[in-house]
Protein backbone atom coordinates (compact mmCIF):
# COMPACT_ATOMS: atom_id res chain seq x y z
CA UNK A 1 0.00 0.00 0.00
CA UNK A 2 1.26 3.42 -1.11
CA UNK A 3 2.55 5.45 2.20
CA UNK A 4 1.62 9.06 2.38
CA UNK A 5 4.89 10.99 1.80
CA UNK A 6 5.42 13.29 4.82
CA UNK A 7 4.91 17.11 4.10
CA UNK A 8 8.31 19.22 4.58
CA UNK A 9 8.51 21.30 7.37
CA UNK A 10 9.36 24.19 5.63
CA UNK A 11 5.59 23.90 3.44
CA UNK A 12 4.20 25.46 7.02
CA UNK A 13 6.86 28.12 7.75
CA UNK A 14 4.26 31.03 7.39
CA UNK A 15 2.03 30.83 10.12
CA UNK A 16 -0.04 33.24 9.34
CA UNK A 17 -1.04 32.02 5.44
CA UNK A 18 -0.95 29.17 6.50
CA UNK A 19 -3.65 30.13 9.35
CA UNK A 20 -5.52 32.10 7.20
CA UNK A 21 -5.42 29.19 4.55
CA UNK A 22 -6.82 26.79 7.41
CA UNK A 23 -9.59 29.82 8.47
CA UNK A 24 -10.67 29.83 5.25
CA UNK A 25 -11.14 26.32 4.70
CA UNK A 26 -12.89 25.80 7.96
CA UNK A 27 -15.41 28.05 6.66
CA UNK A 28 -15.99 26.97 3.69
CA UNK A 29 -17.28 23.66 4.43
CA UNK A 30 -21.01 23.57 5.18
CA UNK A 31 -23.27 21.08 5.14
CA UNK A 32 -24.81 20.46 1.59
CA UNK A 33 -27.51 17.83 1.58
CA UNK A 34 -27.55 14.78 -0.42
CA UNK A 35 -30.33 16.33 -2.09
CA UNK A 36 -28.46 19.01 -3.25
CA UNK A 37 -24.84 17.19 -4.31
CA UNK A 38 -24.69 15.95 -8.04
CA UNK A 39 -22.01 14.35 -10.27
CA UNK A 40 -19.29 14.45 -10.75
CA UNK A 41 -18.22 13.09 -7.59
CA UNK A 42 -14.25 12.99 -6.80
CA UNK A 43 -12.22 10.75 -8.89
CA UNK A 44 -9.79 8.27 -7.68
CA UNK A 45 -7.41 10.24 -6.99
CA UNK A 46 -8.88 12.56 -4.86
CA UNK A 47 -11.17 10.10 -3.19
CA UNK A 48 -8.08 8.32 -1.88
CA UNK A 49 -7.17 12.27 -1.22
CA UNK A 50 -10.10 12.50 0.72
CA UNK A 51 -9.94 9.16 2.36
CA UNK A 52 -6.34 9.47 3.30
CA UNK A 53 -7.40 12.72 5.31
CA UNK A 54 -9.21 10.48 8.04
CA UNK A 55 -5.64 8.76 9.15
CA UNK A 56 -4.55 12.04 10.16
CA UNK A 57 -6.72 12.02 13.47
CA UNK A 58 -5.91 12.04 17.42
CA UNK A 59 -6.46 7.82 17.75
CA UNK A 60 -5.65 7.04 21.54
CA UNK A 61 -3.50 4.08 21.55
CA UNK A 62 -3.95 4.47 17.93
CA UNK A 63 -6.28 1.56 17.99
CA UNK A 64 -7.93 2.78 14.49
CA UNK A 65 -11.41 2.09 16.00
CA UNK A 66 -13.43 3.81 13.00
CA UNK A 67 -13.27 2.73 9.36
CA UNK A 68 -15.71 3.72 6.01
CA UNK A 69 -17.36 1.56 4.18
CA UNK A 70 -18.06 2.72 0.23
CA UNK A 71 -21.77 2.00 -0.97
CA UNK A 72 -21.09 2.04 -4.93
CA UNK A 73 -23.72 2.46 -7.60
CA UNK A 74 -23.89 -1.25 -7.47
CA UNK A 75 -24.66 -1.73 -3.70
CA UNK A 76 -27.30 1.53 -3.82
CA UNK A 77 -30.05 -0.50 -4.32
CA UNK A 78 -29.29 -2.89 -1.76
CA UNK A 79 -28.69 0.04 0.55
CA UNK A 80 -32.24 1.63 -0.14
CA UNK A 81 -33.66 -2.06 0.56
CA UNK A 82 -32.47 -1.52 3.87
CA UNK A 83 -33.86 1.93 4.86
CA UNK A 84 -36.97 0.10 3.60
CA UNK A 85 -36.74 -2.55 5.88
CA UNK A 86 -35.12 -0.63 8.62
CA UNK A 87 -38.99 1.65 8.67
CA UNK A 88 -40.45 -1.77 8.56
CA UNK A 89 -38.48 -2.82 11.45
CA UNK A 90 -40.09 0.06 13.28
CA UNK A 91 -43.28 0.30 11.86
CA UNK A 92 -44.65 -2.53 10.27
CA UNK A 93 -47.80 -0.17 8.58
CA UNK A 94 -45.49 1.69 6.92
CA UNK A 95 -46.77 2.42 3.77
CA UNK A 96 -45.68 1.34 -0.19
CA UNK A 97 -44.91 5.14 -0.56
CA UNK A 98 -42.93 5.66 2.66
CA UNK A 99 -40.69 2.31 1.79
CA UNK A 100 -40.28 4.55 -1.53
CA UNK A 101 -39.28 7.59 -0.15
CA UNK A 102 -36.81 5.38 2.38
CA UNK A 103 -35.28 3.31 -0.88
CA UNK A 104 -35.11 6.85 -2.54
CA UNK A 105 -32.08 8.09 0.01
CA UNK A 106 -29.71 5.67 -0.86
CA UNK A 107 -29.30 7.14 -4.43
CA UNK A 108 -28.45 10.69 -3.61
CA UNK A 109 -24.75 11.74 -3.82
CA UNK A 110 -22.11 10.44 -6.06
CA UNK A 111 -19.93 8.74 -3.29
CA UNK A 112 -21.78 7.92 0.17
CA UNK A 113 -20.03 6.20 2.70
CA UNK A 114 -21.01 4.51 5.93
CA UNK A 115 -18.43 5.68 9.67
CA UNK A 116 -18.50 2.65 11.67
CA UNK A 117 -16.83 2.97 15.17
CA UNK A 118 -15.70 -0.22 17.32
CA UNK A 119 -16.54 1.03 20.55
CA UNK A 120 -14.78 -1.96 22.68
CA UNK A 121 -12.14 -4.07 20.37
CA UNK A 122 -8.57 -3.85 21.71
CA UNK A 123 -7.38 -1.85 25.09
CA UNK A 124 -10.51 -1.66 26.60
CA UNK A 125 -9.00 1.16 29.01
CA UNK A 126 -10.09 3.67 25.88
CA UNK A 127 -13.61 4.21 26.38
CA UNK A 128 -16.41 4.48 23.60
CA UNK A 129 -16.34 8.28 24.26
CA UNK A 130 -12.93 8.32 23.38
CA UNK A 131 -13.26 6.36 20.02
CA UNK A 132 -16.43 8.41 19.41
CA UNK A 133 -14.17 11.49 19.59
CA UNK A 134 -11.54 10.05 17.62
CA UNK A 135 -14.07 9.22 14.76
CA UNK A 136 -15.68 12.68 15.02
CA UNK A 137 -12.01 14.31 14.23
CA UNK A 138 -11.62 11.29 11.40
CA UNK A 139 -14.67 12.53 9.81
CA UNK A 140 -13.96 16.06 9.93
CA UNK A 141 -10.76 15.90 8.37
CA UNK A 142 -12.52 13.83 5.34
CA UNK A 143 -15.16 16.32 4.92
CA UNK A 144 -12.74 19.34 4.83
CA UNK A 145 -10.23 17.86 2.13
CA UNK A 146 -13.55 17.46 0.34
CA UNK A 147 -14.30 20.93 0.89
CA UNK A 148 -10.79 21.86 -0.52
CA UNK A 149 -11.10 19.98 -3.34
CA UNK A 150 -14.26 21.95 -4.25
CA UNK A 151 -16.90 19.39 -3.53
CA UNK A 152 -20.62 19.37 -1.27
CA UNK A 153 -20.77 17.06 1.63
CA UNK A 154 -23.06 16.38 4.11
CA UNK A 155 -23.17 13.95 7.26
CA UNK A 156 -26.55 11.99 7.75
CA UNK A 157 -27.66 10.06 10.42
CA UNK A 158 -30.90 8.63 11.23
CA UNK A 159 -32.99 5.59 12.87
CA UNK A 160 -31.75 3.17 10.21
CA UNK A 161 -28.38 3.21 11.71
CA UNK A 162 -29.33 0.97 14.48
CA UNK A 163 -31.77 -1.40 12.56
CA UNK A 164 -30.95 -4.78 11.85
CA UNK A 165 -31.51 -4.35 8.30
CA UNK A 166 -28.55 -2.19 8.22
CA UNK A 167 -26.23 -3.58 10.60
CA UNK A 168 -27.13 -7.24 8.83
CA UNK A 169 -26.42 -5.56 5.47
CA UNK A 170 -22.90 -3.83 6.37
CA UNK A 171 -22.27 -7.59 8.56
CA UNK A 172 -21.43 -5.04 11.69
CA UNK A 173 -19.84 -6.99 14.50
CA UNK A 174 -21.04 -6.75 17.86
CA UNK A 175 -18.96 -4.19 19.64
CA UNK A 176 -19.16 -1.71 16.07
CA UNK A 177 -21.62 1.17 15.77
CA UNK A 178 -22.84 3.02 12.41
CA UNK A 179 -22.34 6.54 13.36
CA UNK A 180 -23.35 8.27 10.34
CA UNK A 181 -23.03 8.38 6.22
CA UNK A 182 -20.98 11.15 4.57
CA UNK A 183 -21.87 12.14 1.35
CA UNK A 184 -19.97 13.96 -1.06
CA UNK A 185 -20.53 15.59 -4.91
CA UNK A 186 -20.58 18.40 -6.77
CA UNK A 187 -22.64 20.82 -5.38
CA UNK A 188 -25.94 21.93 -7.22
CA UNK A 189 -27.27 23.97 -5.21
CA UNK A 190 -26.74 25.18 -1.80
CA UNK A 191 -28.60 27.29 1.61
CA UNK A 192 -26.89 29.69 2.92
CA UNK A 193 -24.37 29.84 5.30
CA UNK A 194 -25.63 29.80 8.66
CA UNK A 195 -24.59 32.20 11.49
CA UNK A 196 -21.78 30.59 13.68
CA UNK A 197 -21.41 30.43 17.35
CA UNK A 198 -18.48 32.73 19.14
CA UNK A 199 -16.37 31.28 21.13
CA UNK A 200 -18.04 33.51 24.25
CA UNK A 201 -20.91 31.17 23.89
CA UNK A 202 -18.69 27.92 24.03
CA UNK A 203 -15.42 28.77 26.12
CA UNK A 204 -15.71 29.38 29.83
CA UNK A 205 -12.72 29.85 32.04
CA UNK A 206 -11.81 28.00 35.20
CA UNK A 207 -11.45 30.00 38.16
CA UNK A 208 -10.65 28.70 41.23
CA UNK A 209 -13.39 29.06 44.50
CA UNK A 210 -15.62 30.89 41.41
CA UNK A 211 -16.04 28.24 39.44
CA UNK A 212 -16.46 28.38 35.47
CA UNK A 213 -16.45 31.98 34.81
CA UNK A 214 -16.96 33.53 30.94
CA UNK A 215 -14.51 34.06 29.10
CA UNK A 216 -12.98 36.18 27.99
CA UNK A 217 -11.91 37.95 31.24
CA UNK A 218 -12.34 41.49 31.63
CA UNK A 219 -9.25 42.94 31.02
CA UNK A 220 -8.02 39.74 28.90
C1 LIG B 1 -23.33 12.89 13.35
C2 LIG B 1 -24.14 13.85 12.52
C3 LIG B 1 -25.28 13.41 11.87
C4 LIG B 1 -26.04 14.28 11.10
N1 LIG B 1 -27.18 13.83 10.49
C5 LIG B 1 -27.95 14.69 9.78
C6 LIG B 1 -29.17 14.25 9.17
O1 LIG B 1 -29.57 13.10 9.28
N2 LIG B 1 -29.88 15.15 8.46
C7 LIG B 1 -29.48 16.44 8.32
O2 LIG B 1 -30.18 17.23 7.68
N3 LIG B 1 -28.31 16.88 8.86
C8 LIG B 1 -27.55 16.03 9.59
N4 LIG B 1 -26.37 16.46 10.14
C9 LIG B 1 -25.83 17.76 9.74
C10 LIG B 1 -26.22 18.86 10.64
O3 LIG B 1 -27.59 19.09 10.52
C11 LIG B 1 -25.42 20.11 10.23
O4 LIG B 1 -24.07 19.89 10.51
C12 LIG B 1 -25.92 21.31 10.96
O5 LIG B 1 -27.14 21.70 10.44
C13 LIG B 1 -24.96 22.46 10.85
O6 LIG B 1 -24.74 22.80 9.51
P1 LIG B 1 -23.26 22.95 8.96
O7 LIG B 1 -22.69 21.55 8.88
O8 LIG B 1 -23.41 23.63 7.66
O9 LIG B 1 -22.51 23.75 9.96
C14 LIG B 1 -25.62 15.61 10.95
C15 LIG B 1 -24.48 16.06 11.62
C16 LIG B 1 -23.76 15.20 12.41
C17 LIG B 1 -22.54 15.73 13.15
Amino acid sequence: MEQERPVPPQALNNAAATAELAAALLQARQTILPKRLGTPGPDAAQLQAILAAAAHAPDHGCLLPWRFVLVPDAARAALGQAFADALRERDAQATPEQQEQAREKALRAPVLLLVVVDECGGDPEIAPSERLVSAGCAVQNLLLMATALGFGSALTSGKALQSQALRGLFALGEGERALCFVSVGTVVSRKPVRARPVPAQYVGTLVPGRGVQPWPQQGE
